[in-house]
C-alpha cells in the first residue's frame, strides 16, 4: 500500500469504552497473545490476506517483514480491529471486530516517528496521548524527557530527527500496554536514529509482560532485538520462527568452486557469488552434520534468508 500521510500520532490509541460483544468462541493457546487462522482480507479484486495462519507467544519481539504489498498493514489493521475481515483472530483473548474499545486499553499502536504534527508543542504532545490513551503515564513520559534537551514548549518544527526521535520514545514508552504494535516506526530516520529507537526500546521498554510487533523493510537493524520473525508474501505467512531456533533449520555454506556442483545436489533455496570463486549457498532443512562436510557454515542473516525467501516476488 503506498504510505500515506498520517495526521495523527496514535492512530489506534482511542478511549476504552464499555466491553462489547461476545468472547470469541474458540480457546487460543494459553501463551499466545496473538492467533489467526484462515485470515482473509480482499479489497475489491486485490486479496491482501489470503488465508494467512500464526501465533504470537506473550513477552516476545516479533517482526512481521514482507516486501510492498505483501499484507502487513492489512495484517496489523485487522489485529487492531481498524478493518473487517474474514477468519479467525484473536487478540489478547478478544475479537477485535467486536471487542474493539475493550482490546485498544491493552493495546498501543504507532505508525512512523514522522506523524507528530510540526506544530504541536512536547506538552501538547503530552496532553494529546494523555487524552486518548488510557494506560498512558504522564509521570513516567516526563522523567523520560528529564534526560534529554526537550522542553515542554518547544515545537517538533524546532527539534532536529532525534529529539523528535526521543519524543517519539518518551510517548510510546510511557504506556502501558500487554501490546505494542509499530508500523515501520522509524521510516525517514537514518541508520544512527533507526538504530538508537530500537535499542532504547529494548532496554527501556521490553520486558516479559510486554509483547512488541514491528513491521520493516529494514531487517539488518532489528534483527538483533527479535525474538522472533515472520516473513509474509502475497499475503501468507512463508516463515514464522523463533529466532534462536532459525539456524537449526536454515544453514548458510561457504563452497569453494570445486565443490559447487557437490553442494547444488544438496538444493540449495539461494546461492549468491563471493569473490575469488566461492558461492555461498542457502540451506532449509539439510543436516548440518552434511553442510559441513561440504565448506564452513554459519547460521544466515535475517536479511538474505528474506532474499531468498522472497525470491520471484519482484519478478
Ligand atoms: N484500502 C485498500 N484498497 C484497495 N487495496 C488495498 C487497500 N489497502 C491495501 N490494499 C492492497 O492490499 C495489498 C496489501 O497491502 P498492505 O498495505 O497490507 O501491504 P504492506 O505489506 O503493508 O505494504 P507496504 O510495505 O508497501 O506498506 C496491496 O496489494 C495493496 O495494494
Amino acid at each position: 500500500m503506498a504510505r500515506r500521510a498520517r495526521t495523527h500520532h496514535a492512530t489506534g490509541a482511542e478511549r476504552a469504552g464499555p466491553a462489547a460483544g461476545r468472547r470469541w468462541p474458540w480457546r487460543c493457546t494459553v501463551s499466545a497473545l496473538v492467533s489467526a487462522k484462515g485470515l482473509r482480507k480482499a479489497y475489491k479484486n486485490k486479496v491482501a490476506l489470503d488465508d494467512a495462519a500464526f501465533e504470537i507467544p506473550a513477552g516476545r519481539i516479533v517482526g512481521l517483514i514482507g516486501p510492498n504489498g505483501a499484507g502487513k498493514t492489512t495484517a496489523l489493521k485487522a489485529m487492531l480491529g481498524l478493518i473487517p475481515f474474514d477468519g479467525q483472530l484473536n487478540v489478547l483473548g478478544l475479537d477485535p471486530r467486536t471487542q474493539r474499545d475493550e482490546l485498544m486499553r491493552d493495546v498501543c499502536f504507532i505508525a512512523d516517528v514522522a506523524v507528530l504534527p510540526r506544530w504541536m508543542k512536547v506538552k501538547e504532545a503530552i496532553e494529546f496521548v494523555s487524552g486518548v490513551h488510557p494506560r498512558f503515564d504522564k509521570a513516567r513520559c516526563e522523567r523520560f524527557l528529564k534526560g534529554t534537551q526537550l522542553k515542554p514548549n518547544m515545537r517538533v518544527r524546532e527539534m532536529s530527527k532525534g529529539m523528535i526521535v526521543q519524543l517519539h520514545l518518551a510517548l510510546v514508552m510511557a504506556i502501558d500496554a500487554r501490546l505494542l504494535v509499530l508500523d515501520e516506526p522509524t521510516l525517514g530516520l537514518d541508520i544512527l536514529y533507526r538504530k538508537q529507537f530500537y535499542q532504547r526500546l529494548l532496554e527501556d521498554y521490553f520486558d516479559e509482560q510486554k509483547t512488541i510487533l514491528v513491521t520493516t523493510h529494514q531487517v539488518e537493524e532489528i534483527e538483533h532485538i527479535l525474538t522472533d520473525v515472520m516473513f509474509i508474501r502475497d499475503g501468507k505467512v512463508v516463515l514464522d520462527t523463533p529466532m534462536d531456533t532459525l539456524g537449526e533449520r536454515f544453514i548458510e555454506v561457504f563452497v569453494d568452486a570445486q565443490r559447487a556442483e557437490e553442494a547444488r545436489g544438496l538444493q540449495p533455496i539461494d546461492e549468491r557469488a563471493l569473490p575469488f570463486g566461492k558461492t555461498v549457498m542457502l540451506y532449509d532443512g539439510v543436516p548440518a552434520e552434511r553442510l559441513a562436510a561440504i565448506g564452513e557454515t554459519r547460521t544466515p542473516g535475517l536479511a538474505d534468508l528474506f532474499v531468498a525467501t522472497m525470491k520471484g516476488t519482484y519478478a
